[in-house]
């Protein structure tokens, strides 16, 4: 079986994209590529990477009304990536153009509520409660919507799956026990997403900011 972890490729600069892309790829189950990367490089950057022979995970994030967001989902056909991520907060109609907008392979998954916020942070954009319900009331709007998934952190990410049994779950907010955390606040070990029931992980930093990237992908890996 291929490895779950996909590899986020933070960088707007293709040459070390192509760099930690060809350091990984022998141990990465798929390359994350998100807004960093998308808005130096463009569709070009990352057919340039799919080339590597890994599926890409565009992390765009879209999150604008039906029509503007169908439109753009359209305009990404030619790269037909693997997964494709949309804000679940842009409401029902949007997930549901953005789903019938995406070619049959791309996996369209909605993101709930980022890992880089706490409750706090929840409460001062107006949501009452935690993560947890916020997190369950819409991946049960991204069901109701027709999409294969969200993106959840790892502490809600059991209660999504019992909700949702055949969901994908993708997983970000991944540290192993020594990684800094940086700027997530809502994070758990490799080991544990999968435990609660991640479909794939989305790994950044503890793997590209390491001195030897695959060595520490390997490593990570090696805990799974
Ligand atoms: O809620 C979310 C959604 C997406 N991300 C993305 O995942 C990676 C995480 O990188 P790290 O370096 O491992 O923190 C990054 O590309 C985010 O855009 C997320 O972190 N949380």
């Amino acid at each position: 079986m291929s490895s779950p972890i996909f590899v986020a490729i933070d960088t707007p600069d293709m040459e070390r994209a192509r760099a930690i892309a060809a350091a990984v790829k022998r141990h990465a189950g798929g390359l994350k590529l998100g807004l960093e990367f998308f808005c130096h490089n463009g569709r070009q950057g990352v057919l340039e990477l799919a080339d590597l022979g890994l599926p890409i995970f565009l992390d765009l994030k879209l999150h604008d009304i039906p029509n503007t967001v169908a439109k753009a989902v359209q305009a990404l056909a030619p790269i037909t990536p693997a997964v494709l991520t949309v804000h679940a907060a842009g409401g029902r109609a949007m997930l549901e153009d953005a789903k019938a907008a995406a070619p049959a392979g791309t996996k369209v998954v909605a993101v709930t509520v980022l890992t880089s916020l706490d409750g706090d942070d929840l409460n001062s954009i107006g949501i009452n409660g935690n993560s947890h319900s916020q997190v369950e009331r819409l991946a049960g709007l991204a069901r109701e919507a027709g999409l294969d998934g969200i993106v959840c952190s790892g502490n809600e990410v059991k209660a999504a799956r019992k909700q949702w049994k055949d969901g994908f779950f993708v997983v970000p907010g991944i540290r192993p026990a020594d990684s800094a955390v940086g700027d997530q606040k809502r994070v758990m070990t490799p080991r544990g997403a999968i435990d609660a029931g991640a479909s794939i992980l989305v790994i950044g930093r503890p793997v590209t900011a390491a001195e030897h990237p695959d060595e520490a992908l390997r490593a990570i890996a090696a805990t799974l």
